[in-house]
């Protein structure tokens, strides 16, 4: 039985639609990352679900109750939901410990203390408890609104951008924690994000989203194993559009398939050549910049390859036929 229901819905702030018929259900304990270009209505939506914003048409439901918003429900958010928002708000002159308690009863000090230590290990913030929140940094305090969310046990958390401030060192770890804790404690999520290890790494499933429409809504490894269109491919990074017939004679002229800089290689042998535009070091590869046949592709390669060489490339047949059957 799904936990979320979405049937539909469209919403505007003004006259120029954001979301447009928007429709999926959420499985319980299911991760699912919504990603999209800029503006294309992460937020919308995640607010929507919350039920801080009325939808125009269309209902949702949370099993078999109606997300009433704000203008039927005098007390803005679901009960059973936490929201993250990109501009949370903290209460800068209390501590750490406090913010993340703020919303638990002061009935059972000891349980509360006990909660409040577990979530100050998740975000590792415990040696700043006592520490007032507003000198702290901009990843830190991301942490404590991340632990203060998590505080009261949500069903589902909501979570826009949870890491954008949060660096390189920190991350990799919280976000493993935090995912961790949400699997054993059976809290599904949904999470807005552009960082694509949040999406490939913990993400079940992922909902794409187009100028205010669903492309997609697919189990993650599925949606960038078998790119379909260049607009989702190119949220996981690099793509190039390759004329199959430039290196397979036996193709159509006007077949075309996407590859992941990973998936072309460099071959003397190969009569396809490219000239080298440039080389960057992206840590355990490069990418090279390279032009084929007037357009700018990039490819994956162990080493730097001097500007202005002439290099043949190739990309496998099997890979090839299995794009264009998945794009049929
Ligand atoms: N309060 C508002 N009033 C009017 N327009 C808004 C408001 N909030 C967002 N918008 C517009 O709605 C569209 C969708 O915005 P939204 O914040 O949902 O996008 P997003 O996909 O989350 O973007 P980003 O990835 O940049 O955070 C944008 O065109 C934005 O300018």
């Amino acid at each position: 039985m799904s936990m979320l229901t979405v049937k539909n819905i469209s919403f505007a702030y003004d006259t120029q639609p954001v979301l447009r018929n928007i429709s999926f259900t959420v499985a319980p304990g299911q991760h699912i990352a919504v990603i999209g270009a800029s503006g294309c209505g992460k937020s919308t939506l995640l607010k929507i679900l919350y039920g801080l914003l009325d939808v125009h048409n269309g209902s949702l439901f949370w099993k078999d109750q109606k997300i009433l918003g704000p203008a039927y429900n005098l007390i803005p958010g679901h009960e059973n939901m936490k929201y993250l928002a990109q501009g949370f708000e903290l209460a800068a002159y209390r501590t750490v410990a406090d913010n993340i308690g703020q919303y638990l009863s002061n009935f059972e000090p000891q349980l509360k203390q006990g909660r409040v230590q577990e979530l100050l290990e998740i975000v590792e913030l415990v040696p700043y408890a006592d520490t007032p929140v507003e000198l702290l940094s901009g990843g830190q305090k991301q942490r404590v609104a991340l632990a203060r969310s998590l505080a009261k046990r949500p069903e589902l958390l909501l979570l826009d951008e949870p890491f954008g401030n949060i660096d390189n060192y920190r991350r990799s770890a919280l976000r493993r924690n935090l995912f961790q804790y949400l699997s054993r404690n059976k809290i599904t999520s949904i999470t807005a994000t552009h960082d694509k290890t949040d999406i490939l790494s913990f993400a079940d499933e992922t909902i794409v989203i187009k100028e205010g429409q669903l492309l997609h809504k697919k189990n993650t490894q599925a949606l960038y194993t078998n790119p379909v269109d260049h607009y989702t491919a190119a949220l996981f990074g690099e793509v190039n559009t390759v004329r199959v017939e430039a290196l397979y004679p036996d193709y159509p002229e006007q077949a075309q398939v996407l590859l992941y800089p990973h998936e072309i290689q460099l071959n003397e042998a190969s009569s396809l050549k490219v000239r080298i535009k440039a080389s960057y070091f992206k840590g355990s590869i490069f990418l090279l910049e390279c032009v084929l046949e007037n357009r700018i592709i990039f490819i994956e390669h162990p080493h730097a390859i001097n500007t202005g060489s002439l290099v043949g490339i190739t990309f496998s047949k099997a890979l090839i036929d299995e794009r264009l059957n998945t794009s049929a």
